[in-house]
């Protein structure tokens, strides 16, 4: 019989799994980029990001770790960063709003040099309250899209103060996490938290952005039968050309089984949704904040609310129907009851372009307050070394190749 370890270190398994930071560890704890630098992190603290703190560690820094969301602590990480050495961990699991309101003041009141933000909380903290500073701060690299806007709105405000890496917004990012990444976890959770089987079922995905365009592709793959609704013209023919059918939301309310809203938005299923919906809907979410779903205008139409299963709240309306929430309308792959988030494979380009992004702060003198693209030469580092890591070659262009590519007059050339 073979016999079995707890294991004492929770990131030992994915450690192996995120070859791309390994390779950024062994190099950083080599050149030391962040020596004397305090790095801010706010992120879901689950294993892959316990991993990227060890790396920025590794190299140099001294890190500061918080939530970004209550709901995706994992105490076991927690306490595995914050008893190593140059690590400080403001978090605990089962952390109120307010907890991590006070969380997040307590890491920015040591006035770090840099942040690594997921949705930008850290960042417009330290610009919108009057007893914190953005002084220290010489930059941020950003890894989502609800962070990136909410970056871009306070430049169009005027108020932001430092530069800002928009890490979410490269091809590493986009393509992989939150396509892959996020369509297989959150259905995946659906599936086992609910006990669910996703083929044949109507499918309605809210949003067809990376992340809607990753969740419909997956359920149809699974045998759904998937529906998306959209404000965007080009990203509704783009789901309609992918074989999705695309209607209003009033509509896709009566026909659903399952809704997932993926938007980055806000009051996307609403009460008058709720009452055209078919008994036993379930809803959720995987955009960054709770408020996709109007649970308010939910709980009011509803004559019952309880919690029938860990992840699951169930809504009574008075007719005799039954609508199930997912993880209190949370990011239901970080949040819900057998989430783990992303898998290691894809938060491992994620991170590495974050480490790379942090560097790229710290090395480059001049950069001006706002929100810059990461150079593309760092995102196809990240690509590089993920073919490494999966050991697939790949061509490169010839010569005579280059020479067509840049020429105007081609028939020269060939
Ligand atoms: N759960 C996760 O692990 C995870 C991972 C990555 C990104 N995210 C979050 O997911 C959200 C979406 O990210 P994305 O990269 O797909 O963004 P995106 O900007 O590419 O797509 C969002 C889409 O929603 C559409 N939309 C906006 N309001 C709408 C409405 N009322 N009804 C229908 N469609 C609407 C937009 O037109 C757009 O096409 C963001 O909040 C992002 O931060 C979550």
């Amino acid at each position: 019989m073979v016999e079995r370890h707890h294991a004492e270190d929770p990131l030992a398994r994915l450690r192996e799994r995120t070859p791309v930071l390994g390779m950024l560890r062994e190099a950083g704890a080599e050149d030391r980029p962040f020596e004397g630098a305090t790095i801010g992190v706010s992120s879901h603290l689950e294993p892959k990001t316990g991993i990227f703190i060890e790396t920025l560690r590794d190299a140099g820094a001294e890190v500061l770790c918080t939530p970004n969301d209550p709901g995706s602590v994992h105490g076991d990480v927690v306490s595995h960063l914050d008893a190593q050495s140059g690590i400080t961990a403001f978090a605990a699991p089962e952390m109120s709003e307010a907890d991590l309101d006070r969380a997040h003041r307590d890491l920015l009141d040591r006035e770090p040099d840099l942040l690594a933000t997921d949705g930008a909380e850290l960042l417009a903290k330290c610009h919108a309250d009057p007893e914190l500073s953005t002084e220290s701060v010489v930059g941020c690299a950003e890894q989502t899209t609800s962070g990136v806007s909410r970056a871009r709105a306070m430049a169009d405000d005027g108020v932001l103060a430092v530069p800002v890496f928009a890490v979410n917004h490269t091809p590493m990012k986009h393509w992989f996490d939150n396509v892959h990444g996020t369509g297989e976890s959150a259905l995946t959770n659906v599936m086992l938290s609910t006990n669910t089987v996703l083929a044949g079922r109507t499918v309605v995905v809210a949003g067809y952005g990376y992340v809607g365009r990753g969740v419909a592709t997956k359920a149809r793959a699974l045998g759904a039968d998937t529906v998306v609704t959209e404000v965007d013209s080009r990203k509704a023919i783009r789901a309609h050309m992918d074989g999705h059918r695309v209607m209003p939301m009033d509509e896709a309310a009566e026909i659903g089984e399952l809704f997932v809203t993926a938007t980055g938005n806000c009051h996307v299923i609403r009460e008058r949704h709720v009452r055209k919906m078919n008994d036993g809907a379930m809803l959720c979410n995987v955009g960054h904040r709770d408020i996709e779903v109007a649970i308010g205008e939910l709980a009011d139409a509803a004559t019952d609310v309880r919690d029938v299963e860990e992840g699951i709240t169930r809504y009574s309306l008075a007719d005799g129907r039954t609508i199930d929430l997912l993880a209190e309308g949370k990011m239901v792959n970080l949040t819900g009851p057998y989430s783990q988030g992303h898998p290691a494979a894809v938060m491992d380009t994620t991170f590495a372009a974050m480490v790379l992004a942090l560097r790229e702060l710290v090395e480059t003198d001049g950069l001006d307050a706002g929100v810059h693209p990461l150079p593309e030469r760092l995102d196809e580092d990240v690509a590089r070394l993920k073919l490494d890591a999966l050991g697939v070659e790949i061509d490169s262009l010839t010569d005579l190749q280059q020479r067509y590519l840049d020429a105007w007059q081609r028939d020269e050339i060939v």
